[in-house]
């Protein structure tokens, strides 16, 4: 198995990183460029493999369409594909064969498609053998296991001929990337209205207009950086490239986080620049509406030795790992942890006297985020990663990027 060896940082740096595009953008952006008729041009479309994996699947004309471990991937393709009457077999890894995706299916199926489970009930692979549409022109959606059902719905909404009243219901979560959907498919054309109080979003029957966009840099990879400016050593600065003042993506919400936990981020028209500034006392978060940010925080919070509060955690059982446990199992490595208080639906930070030990090894649990969340260790101590090339889900040059910062190689013993 692959391991690197990051360097402990002992010298401030400063530098600048050109971050990956947000492959929740470029994603979506694919999905409503192939309804148009697929004559936009996209322009900074991420180099993710999970945005490599659309297009090469919007691409290719095979019967089976094989997500890897992309979740939008997943999600998005089969709402495109089961509307459009398409005959696939939609699969992937043995996780994504874990992965929940029997809320879609429902109202796929309330909509016409005929779509079969191949191996478990609620869980891909999935047959997808046909559409005639069922003249539904309301659906519910439960919106607390994933916001990507949602999202996959809506984005076809506009092509059903009487269009779609969708109502949202249970403890929504990411509603931030519902709103990314809405905001794309009007730049799009669609005419999509929402209303969060009374949870309805309300789609019209419209052709999309093809129409160029040009996707922002990633703020889930951001927050890495944030990560290292708040554990390296003062004087630590980060100018992150491609980052816009009003992002359409919810984990911008890393700017207020970190405030707390000591960074401050000024934008400088290009970007923002990260510079560090002194810790609040108690830090108390809900992850709800942005969980890609909960593993980053975690770590950042255990070595600073705030004692923080967390809420909303719950959907990061049924990502690329059970990243609860994940993130638990290596926080004990080094003497803190994450645990859960019952009594009233909260995790707690346990935070580490001592820090990371050199040589602390971080498993990865084929899950980028952990690799990603947890390579700033490298702020206190050696530190190695296993599998480091997880990173290609979202972030394909995060080592090379690191290279920037601190010296890698491979463990004289891996
Ligand atoms: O729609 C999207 O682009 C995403 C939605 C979120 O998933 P959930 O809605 O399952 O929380 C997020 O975790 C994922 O990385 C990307
Ligand atoms: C959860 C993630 O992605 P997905 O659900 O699209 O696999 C992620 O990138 O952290």
């Amino acid at each position: 198995m692959k391991k690197l060896l990051l360097h402990r940082v002992t010298r401030p740096f400063q530098t600048e990183i050109q971050l990956p595009a947000s492959k929740s953008e470029s994603n979506r952006a694919l999905i409503l460029n192939a309804l148009a008729g697929g004559k936009a041009t996209l322009t900074n479309l991420s180099e993710a493999r999970d945005t490599q994996t659309m297009l090469r699947l919007l691409q290719a004309d095979g019967p089976v369409a094989d997500v890897l471990d992309a979740g939008t991937t997943m999600r998005f393709l089969t709402a495109l594909y089961a509307s459009a009457g398409r005959q696939k077999t939609m699969t992937g890894t043995p996780r994504m064969q874990e992965r929940p995706i029997g809320i879609l299916v429902d109202a796929l199926r309330e909509l016409g498609a005929d779509i079969a489970y191949e191996k478990n009930e609620g869980y891909p692979p999935l047959a997808l053998n046909g559409f005639s549409y069922s003249g539904k022109k309301e659906l519910t959606m439960r919106g607390d296991v994933s916001s990507q059902f949602i999202s996959a719905v809506l984005m076809i909404a506009p092509t059903l001929p009487e269009g779609l009243t969708l109502h949202l219901t249970g403890a929504l979560g990411s509603i931030p990337y519902i709103e990314m959907t809405i905001q794309q498919m009007r730049m799009f054309g669609a005419d999509v209205s929402a209303d969060w109080d009374s949870r309805r979003i309300v789609v019209a029957s419209k052709p999309y207009a093809a129409t160029d966009f040009a996707v922002e840099s990633d703020w889930s990879g951001a927050s890495y950086w944030y990560s290292f400016v708040a554990l390296g050593p003062e004087g630590s600065e980060v100018e992150l490239l491609g980052l816009k003042e009003n992002s359409l993506q919810g984990d911008a919400a890393i700017v207020d986080i970190m405030r707390h936990l000591g960074v401050e981020s000024t934008f400088t028209g290009r970007g923002f620049l990260l510079t560090k500034i002194p810790v609040k006392e108690a830090f108390e978060w809900d992850f709800t509406h942005c969980p890609d940010l909960a593993q980053t925080i975690s770590v950042i919070a255990a070595i600073k030795q705030v004692p923080a509060f967390f809420t909303g955690i719950e959907s990061l059982k049924v990502k690329e790992t059970d990243r609860v446990l994940a993130i638990q199992q290596e926080l004990r490595k080094f003497g803190a942890d994450l645990v859960e208080i019952v009594t009233n639906d909260r995790y707690q930070i346990k935070v580490s006297a001592d820090g990371p030990q050199a040589g602390t090894e971080i498993d990865t649990y084929d899950d980028h985020r952990m690799a990603m969340a947890f390579a700033p260790l490298a702020m206190l101590a050696d530190t190695v990663i296993e599998n480091p090339d997880v990173v290609v889900k979202s972030y394909p040059r995060f080592w090379e990027d690191l290279g920037k910062i601190l010296v890698i190689d491979e463990p004289a013993h891996a």
